[in-house]
This record gives C-alpha cells, structure tokens and sequence, in this order.
C-alpha cells in the first residue's frame, strides 16, 4: 500500500484527479469505478475542468458506481445518482448507457445485485476504483461486520453512518436505513484503487485500515491484500500512521 500525505484537500484532490485523468487520457475505453461522498468533490471538480478544457473526453469511458441508498429515486436529491449527475455525469460527454449505478429502488434486491455483478463482469474490469472511507473503516457501505460480503448486496446502515450521513438530509429520520453496494472482493476486483480522506475525523480508520489487522470490523482493511492501492490523505487524516 502506497500512502502519499498532502496538506490538505485541494492537494489531495488534485493528486487522485491526477491518477483518474491519467487513466483515462491512456486509455479512452477506460472502466472507472466511482464514489460519492464529500471525499471526492474537489476530484470530480477538477475532473469536470479538464473536460471543459478540452483536455480529456468520456465517449467511450464506463463507469461503476460503489452504492446508492435503497427507497431514494434517481431525482432524490440525496440520491447517489443525483450527487453523480450534479457532480459528474451531466458535465461531461459520458453516454448514458455507460453510467452504472446500482438501482436502490429495484423491487428484488437480490436480483439487482446479481444484475450489478454480471454487468461489471462483463464490461470491466475497472481499471481504477476510487474510494472514501467511513469513520468506522467502511468502504462503499460495506458497514464492520462479523464477516467480508464478497459482492453487490443490501446492507443495513450502522448508527454510526446514519448519523455521520444525516448532514446531508432534513433531519435524520429522512436517512435512509439500507443500501446497496458493492462487496469488498467486486471493489478488490478494480485492477488499481486509490483511496482518499481528509481530516482528523478519518484518522482513527485510516491508521486501522493502513496498518492495522485485517479484519471484517474495519472493511477498508481488506486493501491490504490488493497489490496496487495509492491511500491520498492530508496531515489530519495521517495523524494516527
Ligand atoms: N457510502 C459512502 C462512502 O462511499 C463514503 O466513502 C463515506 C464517506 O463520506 P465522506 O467522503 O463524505 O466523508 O460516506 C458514505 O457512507
């Protein structure tokens, strides 16, 4: 695990739009794997720059995104869809029929992630995952657990997200209590990850899923077993290496 410390997040975004630009600019077929999340704001910007500079096109690139809360539809502004359009989809030149997100308002769950799966199995592999980190250690919404979910599946929300997530919502009864997401062996699929976090509130989880055991409590820890993961944070999220 390669670990690069910034100053802060304008650096740490500059240095992972870096790593998706790069990525797409050798490769215009690229398959990307995308988060949401406060985290990679300042990348999508950045991102969405370049292309209005006539820097990078999105034609022929797909992309995959990690989750989407289940019960919120695509015109839900807390939706993740939403966020991805506002953030990056609507910029760009991406073709509709590229963007992968799963369907949190599917009736059967189940089928839906198995759908999720064979679409990615079958148009990847992603050629870079971009992930957060949750307070507690998740990735995507794989929430600490007694065990790893390898694939797409339905997850309850901890408190803990619920509450961290309620700042984007009314009131925290508007939170939604499940998700769908990609499982800890579909992101281990991507070909490189790159992993970023910014403040002091994501030390504790950076220094467990860099250095600590690996373990089911702290998904993230799982990046220990892929061979090429680039962690980008800024001094406040390094504070527990
Ligand atoms: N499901 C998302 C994660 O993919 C994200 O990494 C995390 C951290 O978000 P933020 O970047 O806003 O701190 O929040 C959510 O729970």
């Amino acid at each position: 695990m390669e670990v690069i410390i910034k100053n802060n997040y304008q650096e740490v975004s500059d240095a992972a739009a870096e790593y998706l630009l790069n990525v797409v600019k050798n490769k215009p077929n690229a398959v990307l794997g995308l988060p949401t999340g406060s985290s990679p704001t300042g990348m999508y910007k950045i991102v969405v720059d370049e292309y209005k500079n006539n820097n990078v096109s999105f034609e022929n690139v797909k992309t995959f995104n990690l989750d989407e809360y289940m019960g919120l539809d695509r015109s839900n502004d807390q939706s993740y869809y939403y966020f991805m359009n506002e953030n990056l989809y609507s910029h760009v030149n991406l073709k509709p029929e590229n963007i992968n997100i799963p369907n949190g308002m599917a009736k059967d769950i189940n089928q839906e992630s198995i759908r999720y799966e064979n679409k990615l199995k079958a148009e990847g592999p992603m050629d870079i995952m971009f992930l957060g980190i949750g307070n507690n250690g998740h990735i995507g919404f794989n929430e600490p657990n007694e065990y790893f979910e390898p694939f797409t599946h339905e997850v309850n929300l901890t408190q803990d997200t619920i509450e961290a997530n309620a700042r984007f919502f009314e009131k925290i009864e508007d939170v939604p209590t499940k998700a769908i997401t990609m499982g800890v062996k579909t992101i281990s699929s991507a070909r490189k990850i790159v992993l970023i976090a910014t403040g002091s509130a994501k030390a504790t989880a950076i220094a467990k899923a860099v250095k600590g055991k690996i373990t089911p409590q702290v998904p993230a820890s799982i990046l220990q077993m892929h061979d090429d993961v680039t962690v980008i944070i800024d001094k406040e999220a390094a504070s527990k290496l």
